[in-house]
């Protein structure tokens, strides 16, 4: 079946103008450098020799039909799974040893395609949960109420303030997060996010079950997080969105990277059109 969002796209199509699959440069500036990726699981190739650069301060969209591999890079960027082959080098260093609390020390965070809040807690309490890579005071520090302590969790719940003011949900800081819509939950999921102070975020669907007011709103401030220097990946279903906000798209089919390049060139590629309208 034909979704909305791939009408959407063809319809945005200009016309036919192969581009070329670039050559991965490594520059010393770029914040990511993914080279020569490759994860099998079982017989099933989901990443297939995927290299590519990103510059910061820039949105790249990752598009591609469904099963393309544009999750399983994602965990392989976070640490959730090694390459089979392959590297991944955040700021110039490589990441293969690093732990995933390590690579969100180090400024790499996240959003998930399923809201993964904790649903008994308030959004203030989940967001100073996304805080807690960039606090000292640890168990012993919450037990013994040490003065130091209690003047950075006073800062700690500031800061998460300001997050969801910057989200727009301070109305509902205090409610539990499973009590809200999703549109919210997904909200605060990126205040949680930006909780840690990220350098790169990666955000997996996050206009995923969201209506098009939502979805206009979190472009918006998708716009405003690029306003704080925040460099992000964004996969997204939504072609309107990836294609209206991201500075430049990288399409993955069946694990291999098909196209990189401006959202203009990408709608004009021969081959990503027929990867999308191939798939009736
Ligand atoms: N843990 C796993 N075990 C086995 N196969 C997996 C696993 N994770 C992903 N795959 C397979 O790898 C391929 C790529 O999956 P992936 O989820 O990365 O694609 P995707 O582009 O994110 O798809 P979608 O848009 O549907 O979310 C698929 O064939 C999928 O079934």
């Amino acid at each position: 079946m034909v979704t909305d969002s791939v009408k959407a796209f063809s319809k945005q199509s200009l016309g036919s103008c192969d581009i070329e699959c670039p050559k991965d440069i490594t520059r010393s500036h770029d914040i990511l450098n993914v080279r020569n990726l490759t994860k099998m699981f079982g017989g099933v190739t989901a990443q297939d020799d995927i290299s590519f650069s990103i510059e910061p301060g820039i949105v790249c969209g990752l598009i591609g039909p469904n099963g393309a591999g544009k999750t399983t890079l994602f965990n392989m960027i976070t640490g959730i799974y090694r390459p089979d082959s392959g590297q991944v080098l955040f700021n110039g260093r490589p990441t293969r040893k690093m732990a995933v609390h390590q690579l969100v020390r180090a400024g790499i965070a996240r959003t998930f395609q399923h809201v993964e809040l904790f649903g008994s807690m308030t959004l203030l309490e989940n967001v100073l949960v996304g805080m807690h890579v960039r606090t000292k005071s640890g168990f012993w520090g919450a037990v013994t109420r040490m003065p130091w302590v209690m003047r950075e969790e006073r800062r700690a719940r500031e800061k998460a303030m300001d997050l969801l003011e910057f989200t727009g949900l301070t109305q509902y800081a205090h409610r539990p997060a499973g009590d809200l819509p999703v549109g919210r939950q997904k909200m605060a999921e990126i205040a949680r996010a930006l909780a840690s102070e990220p350098k790169l975020l990666l955000l997996d669907e996050p206009a995923a079950g969201l209506n098009p007011v939502e979805t206009e709103a979190l472009g918006k401030l998708i716009q405003r997080v690029k306003e704080r220097a925040v460099t992000m990946m964004l996969v997204e279903h939504d072609m309107s969105l990836a294609m209206g906000i991201s500075d430049k798209v990288i399409v993955l089919d069946r694990g291999k990277k098909l196209a990189e390049g401006s959202p203009r060139e990408v709608q004009n590629n021969q081959a990503v059109m027929e990867a999308y309208l191939g798939r009736g």
